[in-house]
C-alpha cells in the first residue's frame, strides 16, 4: 500500500514539466517507469494509474549508401538519455592571406538537445533495446495490464530490424515473447495460461491477416470487454517461442514490401502483432486478461522525395495520412482534448487502446544518423519528443470480479495459518518458559516453608508469652494474698475457677507464704475443687439423661414416621383400590345402561315382548317381595335370638336400665329392625344399647336390599307408568312413550 502511495506521489510529481525535466536530468524517469511497471499487489487489482508513454530512440548504424556518400552524422548520442540533433561541427579554419575567413555558405547547426527515456546508439543491439524498452512490460502484462509497443521512423530507419530482427539477432517481438514464455513457466504453479496471437497488416487502409494466406480484408470492431478487435482474424496458439520466430518470419514475408530509395525491402504497410494473454489463478480462480500489441509502422516519407506516381504514390499518401492521423491523435492526447480522432485512419482505430488509453505504451523512434535523412530524423525526433507527454490511465483487466471473495477467503485462510503458527510459537515460548516458572515455584515453596517455620516460632513465642503472663498473674495473686494477710488488701483474691485455679493453688502451695494462710487457702481450693467435681458429675449425668431422652425421642419419632408412612401407604392403596372399584362400578353402570337400552329397544319394537316383560317384572317383584318378607322374618328371628343372648351376658350392667329391650324391640322388630336403640330419656341414665356386629351387618344388608328393590321399582314405574303390584296393569302406551323420552333417573346406591 505504501508502495502504491509512493507511486501515485511520484506520478503527481511528474505531472508538472519542470519536475519532469528535473526527474529526467537526474535519471529518475527510468526508475519511475520501472516502479510503475513493477508487479502490483493482487489485493488492489482494479486501481487506475496514470503513466507516461515510454519513449526510446534508437539510432541505427549508417548504411552503405550513407557511408559511401560520406554524409554527416546529425545525431549525436550523449549518455543514455540525451542526444543532440544536428550538433555543432568543429570548424575547419580557412585562411586567406593569413586571415581567418568565415564560410557564409555554411548553414548553422541546430544543436537541438532531446531527452528520452532511453537513447540507444548505433552500436546497440536488439537485445539491449529490448532491455531498455520492452522487457519491463512482461511483468506488467503478467499483472493484467494492456501493453503496446510501436516502432516509428522514416523509411529505412530500422523499424523492422528492431521489431522483427534477424535469426541471428531476433527483434524485440521475439525477445518479448521469449520472456513471456519463461515468465509463464515460472508462474505455471500459480496460474493457468492461455496465449493467442494475431498478425495483421494495414495496407492502403485495408486490414489483412498475415498468418492466413489469401485472406479477405478484415474489419475492425470495438468490443466493450476486449476493446478494439479485428473481426475474422485467425487466432494462433503457440507452444514455445521458437515456433513464434518462424511464424513472424512467414508473416513478414507476406507483408507488402516494395523497393524504395531508402530501403531495398521497404515495408509499405503497418504490421500489427497482437498477443492475447488469458490468466486464471489456480488459488483464487481470478481470471485476468492482457493484450500486447507490437506495431511496426510503415516508414514515414516525403512524397516529393520519393517521386513516385500511380500506385506507389497512393501507397505513400495512405501511409502518410495514417501517420498524420497518428500524430493528430498524439497531439490531442497531449493537449488533453476530449475528442481524440482515432477514427481518422485504420491505424489509429486499431491503436485506440494502445495510445493513451488503458495501456502501457512504449514508442521506439528509429532514426538514421545520416544527414541524408536530416528532415526525416528531425521530424521523428520532434514526434517522439511530443509523444513523451502522452499520459495513459491504466487499469488491470479483471474479468471475474466475483472471484475477489475467494481472494479474501485465501487471505483469511493465510491469516488463520499465520495465527496457528503464532499460537504454536507462543506455546513453544510458554514451554521454554516453564523452567523459569518452576524456579519461581521452588522459590515460593522455600518462602512458604520459611513462613511456616516462622509461624511455628511465633506460636512457640506466644505460648511462652502466655506462660509468662500466667506466672505474672500467680505472682500478683501471691502479692494479693500477702496483702490480705497483712490487712492491706481489698479482701478479694483473684482466684480463677478451673484449671488456672489449680495451677494457682499449686503455685500458691509452692509459694513461700506463711503456713496458716496457705492452709486455709488450700482448704478453700480443695473445697472448690470438690464442688467443681460434683458439678462436673451432675453435668455428666444430665448429659447422659439427655442423651437417653434424645435417643428415646428419636426412636419414637422414627416409629411415628414409620407408622405414618405405613398409614400413608395404606391410604394410598385404599385410594387406589377405591378408584379401581369406582372404575369397575362405572364400567358396570355403562354395561347395564347399554343392556337396558337394548332391552328398551326390543320392548319398543315388539308390544308382545313388552307385555311379556311387564308380566315378568311384576312376577319378579312379587316373588322378591315374598322372598324379602320371609328373609326379614328369619333375620329378625335371628337378631332377637342374639339380642337375648346379649342380654343374658350383660344382665348385671342392665340392672338399672328402665327399658325392657325384649318387649319393646319385639314389637318393633316385627315391622322394621333398628340398628341403634337408645335408652329411655326418662331413665336419666346415659346408657346406650349397641347391637352386636353380626346383627348390625345383617340389618344393613336387609336395608340395602330394601332400598335397592325400591329403587328398581321406582325406575320401572317411571318407565312404564304406574304398575300395580297386585297384577292390575294400566297399559297406557301414550304415557309409556312420553316417559321413554325422559332421561332415566336411577336411584342406585
Ligand atoms: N540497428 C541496425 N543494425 C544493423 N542493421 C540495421 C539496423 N537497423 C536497420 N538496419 C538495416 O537497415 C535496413 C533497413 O532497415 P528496416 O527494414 O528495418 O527499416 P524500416 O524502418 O523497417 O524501413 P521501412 O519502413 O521501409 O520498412 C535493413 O537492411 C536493416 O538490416
Amino acid at each position: 500500500m505504501n508502495k502504491l502511495v509512493k507511486m501515485v506521489k511520484c506520478d503527481k510529481k511528474l505531472a508538472t514539466p519542470r519536475r519532469r525535466l528535473s526527474a529526467r536530468n537526474t535519471g529518475t524517469i527510468s526508475k519511475v517507469v520501472k516502479v510503475l511497471t513493477q508487479p502490483i499487489a493482487s489485493t488492489a487489482p482494479c486501481i487506475q494509474r496514470a503513466t507516461n508513454m515510454t519513449v526510446v530512440v534508437r539510432v541505427r548504424p549508417p548504411n552503405s549508401k550513407e557511408r559511401d556518400q560520406n554524409s554527416r552524422t546529425v545525431v549525436k548520442v550523449v549518455g543514455d538519455q540525451l542526444l543532440i540533433f544536428d550538433p555543432k561541427e568543429e570548424e575547419q579554419p580557412f585562411f586567406y592571406h593569413g586571415v581567418k575567413q568565415k564560410d557564409f555558405l555554411k548553414r548553422g547547426n541546430k544543436e537541438l538537445k532531446f531527452m528520452f527515456d532511453r537513447v540507444c546508439g548505433n552500436s546497440s543491439t536488439n537485445s539491449e533495446v529490448y532491455t531498455y524498452s520492452t522487457k519491463s512490460l512482461v511483468d506488467t502484462l503478467m499483472n493484467g495490464y494492456n501493453c503496446s509497443v510501436f516502432a516509428y521512423g522514416a523509411t529505412g530507419a530500422g523499424k523492422t530490424y528492431t521489431m522483427i530482427g534477424t535469426e541471428e539477432f531476433p527483434g524485440i517481438t521475439f525477445l518479448t515473447m521469449k520472456d513471456l514464455f519463461s515468465r509463464k513457466e515460472e508462474l505455471s504453479s500459480e496460474r493457468e495460461f492461455e496465449l493467442m496471437l494475431t498478425y495483421v497488416e494495414i495496407y492502403n487502409e485495408v486490414v489483412k491477416d498475415l498468418l492466413c494466406p489469401g485472406g479477405q480484408p478484415l474489419y475492425l470492431r470495438e468490443d466493450s470487454k476486449y476493446g478494439v478487435i479485428i473481426s475474422g482474424v485467425k487466432v494462433h496458439k503457440i507452444a514455445n517461442p521458437n515456433d513464434l520466430f518462424l511464424l513472424l518470419e512467414q508473416g513478414n514475408k507476406r507483408r507488402t514490401q516494395h523497393l524504395t530509395d531508402a530501403n531495398a525491402e521497404s515495408s509499405r504497410s503497418h504490421a500489427v502483432f497482437q498477443v492475447y494473454i488469458h490468466m486464471t489463478s489456480k488459488t483464487t480462480r481470478e481470471v485476468s486478461t492482457a493484450k500486447l500489441s507490437m506495431i511496426d509502422l510503415a516508414g514515414s516519407e516525403r512524397g516529393s522525395a520519393t517521386g513516385y506516381v500511380g500506385p506507389r504514390f497512393k501507397e505513400g499518401a495512405n501511409i502518410n495520412r495514417s501517420l498524420l492521423a497518428l500524430g493528430n491523435c498524439i497531439n490531442s492526447l497531449i493537449n488533453g482534448k476530449n475528442h481524440i480522432p482515432y477514427r481518422d485512419s485504420k491505424l489509429t482505430r486499431l491503436l485506440k487502446d494502445s495510445l493513451g488509453g488503458n495501456c502501457h505504451t512504449v514508442m521506439i523512434a528509429n532514426v538514421s544518423p545520416s544527414s541524408l535523412s536530416y528532415e526525416e530524423t528531425y521530424n521523428t525526433l520532434k514526434y517522439a519528443n511530443r509523444a513523451k507527454s502522452i499520459k495513459s490511465n491504466v487499469k488491470k483487466n479483471i474479468v471475474n470480479t466475483d472471484l475477489h471473495i475467494e481472494q479474501y477467503i485465501k487471505l483469511v485462510s493465510d491469516l488463520q495459518t499465520e495465527n496457528a503458527t503464532l499460537k504454536a510459537e507462543v506455546d513453544r515460548l510458554r514451554h521454554d518458559n516453564q523452567p523459569v516458572q518452576s524456579d519461581s515455584g521452588s522459590q515460593v515453596n522455600a518462602l512458604t516453608s520459611e513462613n511456616a517455620m516462622l509461624t511455628n516460632e511465633n506460636a512457640a513465642l506466644a505460648n511462652e508469652n502466655a506462660t509468662l503472663k500466667r506466672e505474672i498473674e500467680i505472682l500478683n495473686m501471691t502479692i494479693n494474698a500477702l496483702k490480705i494477710e497483712k490487712g492491706e488488701g481489698d479482701g478479694l483474691c483473684a482466684v480463677k475457677i478451673g484449671q488456672e485455679s489449680k495451677e494457682v493453688s499449686m503455685e500458691v502451695c509452692k509459694s513461700p507464704v506463711k503456713p496458716s494462710i496457705s492452709v486455709e487457702f488450700t482448704e478453700l481450693v480443695v473445697e472448690q475443687k470438690e464442688a467443681m467435681k460434683r458439678i462436673f458429675e451432675l453435668e455428666q449425668s444430665i448429659l447422659l439423661l439427655k442423651g437417653q431422652l434424645d435417643e428415646d425421642l428419636n426412636r419414637k419419632t422414627v416409629n411415628i414416621i414409620k407408622n405414618h408412612e405405613t398409614r400413608k401407604k395404606l391410604l394410598e392403596k385404599f385410594d387406589k383400590d377405591e378408584k379401581e372399584v369406582q372404575k369397575q362400578i362405572q364400567e358396570l353402570r355403562i354395561a347395564r345402561t347399554r343392556a337396558e337400552n337394548k332391552l328398551w329397544n326390543l320392548l319398543m319394537a315388539s308390544p308382545e315382548l313388552s307385555r311379556e316383560y311387564e308380566r315378568f317384572v311384576s312376577d319378579k317383584e312379587r316373588m322378591e317381595f315374598q322372598y324379602k318378607s320371609e328373609l326379614t322374618q328369619i333375620e329378625n328371628h335371628m337378631l332377637l335370638k342374639k339380642l337375648s343372648s346379649f342380654q343374658t351376658t350383660n344382665k348385671k350392667h342392665r340392672a338399672d336400665s328402665a327399658v325392657t329391650p325384649g318387649t319393646s324391640l319385639s314389637g318393633k322388630s316385627q315391622t322394621k329392625p333398628k340398628r341403634i336403640l337408645q335408652d329411655s330419656k326418662n331413665s336419666g341414665v346415659n346408657s346406650t344399647f349397641v347391637m352386636d356386629k353380626d346383627a348390625a351387618k345383617t340389618q344393613t344388608k336387609t336395608k340395602t336390599r330394601q332400598i335397592a328393590v325400591k329403587g328398581y321399582k321406582t325406575r320401572v314405574s317411571k318407565r312404564f307408568g304406574p304398575i300395580s303390584t297386585a297384577g292390575g296393569k294400566e297399559n297406557n302406551h301414550q304415557v309409556r312413550k312420553f316417559e321413554a323420552k325422559k332421561p332415566v333417573k336411577r336411584n342406585w346406591i
